[in-house]
C-alpha cells in the first residue's frame, strides 16, 4: 500500500487544530461481498497511519450504473453494507464516511452516503441532492433520474469541533449548496464522487478548487480507482484542496489511499485575511428569486 501525505501550515498559532484524514481510492468490482471485504481491508490498513476520519468513494459496493442500482440497493441502516461500515468504524475507533451506496427505501432508490462514529453509531445520512443527468455528445451520457430519486437535505456532522459537510459527486457543481454549508459553519466539505474521462480532466480539480476558494474551506473529493474494463470508467484523482485553493494532494487513476493533515486554523486565517463572506452584497444578488421572471 502506498501512502501519500501532505502537510499544510500557515504561520504560528497558539492552539493547533488538526485533523488527519485518509481517503480511500478503491477499485470497485461487480461482486458486492468482495467490495465490502476490500473496503474493510483498506480501512484497516489506513488505520496504521492513525487518521481520525476515513472516507470511501461514491458507489463503493456496486458498479456505478443505473442498471446496477436496483440489484445492489439496500435499506439504510438495516442492510449488510451498513452493518459492515458500523463494525469497521467501531473496530478501528474512527469516524467513517461510507462513500455512497444505492439505497432502497419503499419503492424508491437513492444514492446515499452514511457517516459513522468511532462507536459505530450512524451520525449522518446524505442522499445525493442533484441527480447526474447529462448528455455530452461523443462523451458521457448518464441519467440517474431514470432510477434514482433526489435527496432534499444538507448533512453535517462534527469531529472534534470541526463541522464537516457532505455532498455526492454532481452536488459539487452547485455552488448554492456549498454556500449553505458555509452559512452553517462547515470547515471541511467531503464529496464521495465518480467523475469520468469526459468531465474529469476539465472539471474535477477546477470544481474542487472553486468550492474551496468560494467558501474558504477544505474540500476533499474521494473517487473510486479507474477500472479500464468497467462500463463507466471513474476518473480517480482523489483530491484534497486547502481553503486557499491549493491542491494539497491528488492521486492518479490507481487504487491508493491519500492521507492528509488538515490544519484547521487555516480556515479562520484565510477567512480573516479575505473577508469576502461578510462583504457579500446579498441585497443585490439574491439567487433564489421569488418573482415569476
Ligand atoms: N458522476 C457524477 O455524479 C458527476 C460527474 O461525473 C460530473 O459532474 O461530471
Amino acid at each position: 500500500m502506498w501512502f501519500a501525505r501532505t502537510k499544510s501550515f500557515i504561520g504560528f498559532v497558539n492552539l493547533r487544530r488538526g485533523l488527519r484524514v485518509a481517503l480511500i481510492q478503491m477499485l470497485v468490482g461487480d461482486d458486492k461481498s468482495e467490495n465490502l471485504k476490500k473496503a474493510v481491508k483498506l480501512i484497516t490498513e489506513a488505520k496504521k497511519e492513525n487518521p481520525r476520519l476515513v472516507a470511501l468513494p461514491e458507489c463503493f459496493n456496486s458498479p456505478y450504473g443505473t442498471k446496477f442500482f436496483p440489484k445492489y440497493a439496500e435499506p439504510i441502516p438495516d442492510g449488510e453494507t451498513c452493518n459492515v461500515l458500523s463494525e469497521t468504524a467501531k473496530n478501528n475507533n474512527l469516524y467513517l464516511v461510507g462513500g455512497s451506496i444505492p439505497e432502497k427505501c419503499g419503492d424508491k432508490f437513492y444514492n446515499t452516503c452514511t457517516v459513522w462514529s468511532p462507536e459505530g453509531k450512524l451520525i449522518g445520512v446524505h442522499r445525493k441532492m442533484h441527480l447526474f443527468d447529462i448528455d455530452v455528445k461523443g462523451g458521457v451520457r448518464f441519467c440517474e433520474s431514470d432510477v434514482l430519486s433526489a435527496g432534499n437535505k444538507l448533512t453535517t456532522f462534527d469531529v472534534d469541533g470541526c463541522k464537516i459537510g457532505i455532498g455526492i459527486c454532481y452536488d459539487v457543481r452547485f455552488s448554492e449548496m456549498t454556500k449553505l454549508y458555509r452559512k452553517q459553519g462547515v470547515e471541511l466539505l467531503m464529496y464521495p464522487a465518480a467523475f469520468n474521462p469526459t468531465t474529469g480532466p476539465p472539471h474535477w480539480e477546477l470544481l474542487m478548487r472553486a468550492r474551496a476558494v468560494d467558501e474558504q474551506m477544505f474540500v476533499a473529493g474521494i473517487s473510486p480507482a479507474q477500472d479500464p474494463a468497467a462500463d463507466y470508467k471513474a476518473y480517480g484523482h482523489t483530491i484534497v484542496v486547502s481553503p486557499w485553493g491549493t491542491v494539497m494532494h491528488q492521486a492518479d487513476y490507481a487504487e491508493t489511499t491519500v492521507v492528509a493533515d488538515l490544519d484547521l486554523n487555516e480556515v479562520a486565517n484565510v477567512r480573516q485575511q479575505i473577508p469576502s463572506f461578510s462583504q457579500r452584497r446579498t441585497e443585490l444578488y439574491d439567487t433564489i428569486s421569488k418573482s415569476s421572471l
